[in-house]
C-alpha cells in the first residue's frame, strides 16, 4: 500500500494537532473556508498584506495561497509569506485557480510555481494547462475530466519536486512516484462555490500536522470525499448541501473514513 500514513489516522493527528493554517485565498472562498477549517478541526487565519504576510507564515504551521481573486499587493503578500514559510522550514500548498484566464494571471502562476509549492491542488483543466495542454475551461469552473490530466501531473510532480492533487469526480494525488485515485465525494460539490479552495486550506492542515505530504494530501482529499458522500444523503440542493457538510466535517469520526475507496494508480 501506498499510504504509510491512513486516512483515518491522518485526521486523528491532524486534529490533535489542531494546526494554525495561514490561508491567502480569494474573497469569494474566505468564509467557507474558514468554517471547513474550523468544522474539520484546524485553525485558520485568512491574511494577505505584504506588511505582515511573511512574518505571519513563519508562526503558522502551513501556508495556503490561491490566487482566485488578484491584485498586486496580493502578489507582493504571496511571496512574502512563501519568504516567511521558507525560512521557517513550513510547508505551502499552491491553488492556481483559473490561471489560463488572463497573459497577467499565467505569468503569476509561473511566478509562484518557481517558488517550489510542496503541494499544488488544483483541479483537472487547470493541470491540463499548467503542463502547456489545451483546456475547455475559461474561468474557475472545470472544464476537463480528471484522466486527462494524469499524465500532466506526474510530469509536474517530478518537475517540480512536489505532490500533485488533481480533484474532480475521482481525484487522483502523485509525487512523480506513488499515485493513488481517491473515489467519492458529490456532484453536489462543484455546485457549491470555493469548495476547491477550501480543500486547499485544508491539505494545508493536514501538511502542517504529518511529516509526509502525499499521506497529508490523500487523507485531506479523503476526508472531503467521505464528507461529501454523508452531506449528499440529506441534502435537496446545493445549499442545504454546504451546511450539511459543515456539520459532517465537524461530526465525522476517523474510522468513518475506512469506507474510502483509495486506490494505487
Ligand atoms: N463530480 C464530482 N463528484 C464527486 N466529487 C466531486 C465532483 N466534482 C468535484 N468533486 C470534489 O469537490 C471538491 C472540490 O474539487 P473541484 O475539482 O471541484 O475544485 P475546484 O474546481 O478547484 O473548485 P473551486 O475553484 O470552485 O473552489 C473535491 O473534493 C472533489 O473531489
Ligand atoms: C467564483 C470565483 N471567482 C474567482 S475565485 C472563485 C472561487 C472559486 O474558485
Ligand atoms: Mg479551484
Amino acid at each position: 500500500m501506498t499510504l504509510t500514513t491512513q486516512p483515518a489516522d491522518a485526521l486523528a493527528q491532524m486534529r490533535e494537532t489542531a494546526p494554525l493554517v495561514h490561508c491567502i485565498t480569494n474573497y469569494v472562498a474566505m468564509n467557507i473556508a474558514a468554517n471547513v477549517l474550523l468544522a474539520a478541526g484546524a485553525s485558520p487565519a485568512m491574511l494577505h498584506t505584504p506588511e505582515e504576510s511573511g512574518d505571519f507564515a513563519a508562526i503558522a504551521g502551513a501556508l495556503t495561497v490561491n490566487f482566485g481573486t488578484l491584485s498586486p499587493n496580493w502578489v507582493d503578500g504571496m511571496h512574502k509569506a512563501i519568504d516567511g514559510a521558507q525560512a521557517a522550514g513550513k510547508p505551502w500548498v499552491f491553488d492556481p485557480v483559473a490561471h489560463y484566464a488572463s497573459p497577467w494571471r499565467a505569468g503569476i502562476a509561473r511566478d509562484l510555481l518557481a517558488r517550489q509549492p510542496t503541494i499544488l491542488r488544483a483541479n483537472a483543466s487547470e493541470v491540463l494547462a499548467l503542463g502547456g495542454g489545451e483546456t475547455a475551461a475559461k474561468g474557475p469552473d472545470a472544464g476537463d475530466e480528471v484522466a486527462a490530466a494524469e499524465a500532466t501531473a506526474r510530469t509536474l510532480a517530478t518537475e517540480l519536486g512536489a505532490v500533485v492533487a488533481v480533484t474532480g469526480a475521482t481525484d487522483f494525488v502523485t509525487d512523480g512516484t506513488r499515485a493513488v485515485r481517491i473515489d467519492g465525494g458529490s456532484p453536489l460539490m462543484p455546485l457549491v462555490t470555493a469548495m476547491g479552495c477550501s480543500l486547499t486550506c485544508l491539505v494545508g492542515a493536514y501538511a502542517a500536522a504529518l511529516d509526509d505530504p502525499f499521506d497529508a494530501t490523500v487523507g485531506a482529499l479523503a476526508l472531503f470525499a467521505r464528507a461529501g458522500d454523508i452531506a449528499a444523503q440529506g441534502a435537496s440542493g446545493p445549499a442545504s448541501f454546504q451546511t450539511a457538510f459543515i456539520d459532517t466535517l465537524h461530526a465525522l469520526r476517523p474510522d468513518a473514513l475506512a469506507a474510502v475507496a483509495v486506490t494505487d494508480a
